[in-house]
């Protein structure tokens, strides 16, 4: 099951070459694979408390499964666009306009929900920052990746928020003073580099499987970070119930002790109950499984 899971949706797992430098079309096309396979094997994952998965729509009642795999399809062609203007080292402005239009794309594909709005917007930032660092014949590592979205764009991912904006991060951004994707984004992912990246590889050290060690690095986001998503649903409240119960898990030792697998459904249905979505951190988790994948594939 694990390795299955590990080499599902992912192309590049498959034909990654063995050494030596692509020319840039191909690491645009090849970042652009690594990215979509990260969210499909992030909503092919369960448990995942209170997300989609195969298994259930868990608090969604508008979106399951093959609404996922809808918006992916749609997102196809995005992600290798954004990888290569990445490589011309643009502004801020080209690279937001890519976004908007390939949410634009999701929202068709989906019947107007929204999928992956946090998914293009960090992923996609990602893959222009390791385009740009290809082009400059560097190495793609996560924290040159990471730190290239903050040094390159990070004033202005900031500033192109707009006060008056109506959306659910703007809302959370007024009534409890929490950054979201923006922040997460303009501080270069933080959260995906230093929580769930070494939960990731902690758990595979450990004997964990890929798909363990994944259950594993979503729990350790969502015991740490001001998910907005959480805060959406369940106010202050729900975020702190939220990140105490995946603390929990991980002091019982996480994926890696007896019994974790259904103590990580029970999870899963008390936040279903409790109508509690961490959709920022499913995000980063999408983040956290590009980020280690850059490692494995020479480009
Ligand atoms: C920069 C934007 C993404 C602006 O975001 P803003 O702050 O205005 O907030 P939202 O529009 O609400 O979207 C932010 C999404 O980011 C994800 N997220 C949340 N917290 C974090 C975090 N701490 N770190 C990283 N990412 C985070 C999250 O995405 C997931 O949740 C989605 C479902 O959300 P929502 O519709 O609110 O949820 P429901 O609970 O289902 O609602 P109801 O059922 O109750 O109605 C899901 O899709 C996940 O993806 C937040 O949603 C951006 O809007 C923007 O500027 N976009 C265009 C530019 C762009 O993309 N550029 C790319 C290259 S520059
Ligand atoms: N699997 C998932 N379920 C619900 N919201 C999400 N946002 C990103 N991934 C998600």
């Amino acid at each position: 099951m694990s390795e299955a899971w590990a080499r599902q949706g992912n192309p590049a797992v498959a034909d990654a070459p063995a050494s030596g430098h692509a020319p840039l079309g191909a690491v645009a096309r090849r970042l652009g694979q690594l990215a979509t396979a990260a969210l499909y094997r992030e909503v092919a994952l369960s448990p995942k408390p209170g997300l989609v998965s195969p298994q259930d729509s868990g608090s969604h009642r508008d979106m399951d499964f093959r609404t996922f795999v809808r918006s992916l399809q749609a997102l196809r062609s995005y992600f290798p666009e954004i990888a290569a203007a990445g490589m011309v080292e643009p502004g801020f402005e080209p690279l937001r306009r890519l976004g908007v239009s390939a949410e634009a794309r999701m929202l068709a594909a989906t019947g107007g929900i929204n999928t992956h709005r946090g998914a293009i917007f960090n992923l996609g930032l990602l893959c222009a920052s390791a385009g740009a660092l290809a082009a400059g014949g560097h190495t793609l590592t996560a924290e040159a990746v990471c730190a290239g979205v903050s040094c390159r764009w990070g004033d202005e991912i900031l500033g192109a928020a707009r006060p008056d904006a109506t959306s659910h991060g703007a809302e959370v951004l007024r009534r409890h003073g929490v950054g979201g994707a923006r922040g997460e984004a303009a501080a270069g992912f933080p959260a995906a580099l230093h929580v769930g990246l070494p939960a990731y590889r902690g758990a595979l050290a450990q004997g964990a499987s890929p798909e363990q060690a994944a259950v594993q690095a979503l729990f350790a986001l969502m015991a740490a970070l001001d998910d907005t998503n959480l805060l959406w649903r369940g106010g202050a409240e729900g975020l702190a119930h939220a990140r105490q119960v995946c603390a929990g898990f991980l002091a019982r030792g996480g994926v890696l002790a007896s019994g974790w697998e259904p103590r990580a459904r029970a999870i899963h249905q008390d936040f279903v109950a409790r109508n509690l979505s961490p959709g920022g951190s499913a995000d980063l988790l999408g983040v956290t499984l590009f980020l280690d994948a850059l490692h494995l594939h020479v480009f």
